[in-house]
């Protein structure tokens, strides 16, 4: 079978400029990877410089560019500081917002510095970002923000994250309807599971021998059938594409909810 890294033909980015936070680790930086494979100046961000330099050395020995600039997204002015040195150098065509992350807990169990975090890094910081580029797109763009399937049905053990991300799939219509007609499109990619360094550490093989049953097609999603989705919509070939909330989840979303409670692991979904 035809791997969907095949697909596109090397240099189907030239010229495009992307930059993609959290871009040291997972899935951002799967996305870093492929999209300046691709023949993309990519751009990427995150707290810790030491992933960022990796991913750099990773990109630079495939032969191609990638410029780490450390910043919190949190602090909406280093943000939009780290986007626009990037766009000064090398224009922006696009933005994907891969920075993200939660922490398990019942409802009744995350206390208000907690639900703040999570909102801050997950909705507040997509906004701020999204904001800060759209002065900086010339002749039009493409906007991706990385959620979580299965956000609009709910989930247990995730209030927080659950709101965010359904924040997110309202502001990537809103932003879309606003900004279309100068043909910046807007959409959000809504991964299932996904064994990222990041996951693995946070969950134990039990629980993601639950996930992998539960996924519809029986098996965790790859980093890289994430980054080549982006890779697409990213693309001229996506250019009618808006507005949307996207799913890479082997149909996670058909299946009962999950339920990621610290007590409920390893339990069915109630
Ligand atoms: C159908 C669908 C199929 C689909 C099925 C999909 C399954 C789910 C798959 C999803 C996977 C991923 O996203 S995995 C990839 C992402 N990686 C992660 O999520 C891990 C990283 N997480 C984090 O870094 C943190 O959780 C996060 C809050 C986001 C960032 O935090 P900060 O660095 O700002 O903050 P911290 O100082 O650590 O914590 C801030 C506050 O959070 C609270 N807090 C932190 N941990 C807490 C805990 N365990 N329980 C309660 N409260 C907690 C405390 O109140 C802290 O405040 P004080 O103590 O008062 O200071
Ligand atoms: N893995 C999974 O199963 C799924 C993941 N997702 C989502 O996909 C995205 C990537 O996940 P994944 O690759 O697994 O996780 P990672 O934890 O590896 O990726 C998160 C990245 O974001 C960066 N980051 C976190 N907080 C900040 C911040 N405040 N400012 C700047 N950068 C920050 C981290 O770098 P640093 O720590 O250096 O700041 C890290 O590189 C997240 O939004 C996640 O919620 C969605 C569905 C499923």
């Amino acid at each position: 079978m035809t791997r969907a890294a095949d697909i596109f033909r090397e240099g189907a980015l030239d010229g495009a400029a992307v930059f993609v936070t959290g871009a040291g680790t997972g899935i951002g930086r799967a996305i870093a990877e492929r999209l300046a494979r691709l023949g993309a100046v990519v751009g990427g961000c995150g707290r810790r410089a030491e992933p960022l330099d990796q991913t750099a050395s990773a990109v630079a020995a495939a032969g191609g560019r990638f410029v780490p600039i450390p910043c919190d997204v949190r602090d909406a002015d280093a943000a939009r500081t780290a986007l626009a040195e990037f766009a000064s150098r090398h224009g922006l065509t696009g933005l994907v917002n891969n920075a993200g992350g939660q922490f398990y807990a019942a409802a009744e169990d995350i206390r208000p510095r907690g639900w703040q975090a999570v909102i801050d890094l997950n909705l507040t910081a997509v906004f701020h970002l999204c904001q800060a580029a759209r002065p900086l797109f010339r002749g039009g763009g493409s906007i991706l923000s990385i959620s979580l399937t299965g956000a609009e049905r709910g989930a247990l053990g995730m209030a927080h994250s659950v709101a965010a991300r359904s924040g997110v799939a309202g502001l990537t219509k809103a932003l879309a309807l606003e900004w279309a007609a100068d043909d910046i499109r807007v959409n959000c990619i809504a991964p299932g599971t996904v064994a990222t360094p990041a996951f693995q550490a946070n969950s134990t093989p039990e629980l993601r021998d639950r996930l992998r049953r539960e996924t519809p097609i029986r098996r965790l999603v790859e980093p890289a059938e994430v980054a080549e989705f982006v890779a697409f919509l990213l693309s001229p070939a996506a250019g009618m594409i808006t507005g949307q909330i996207l799913r890479v989840d082997g149909g996670s979303f058909l299946a009962a909810p999950v339920d990621m409670r610290p007590a409920g692991l390893g339990k069915e979904a109630a």
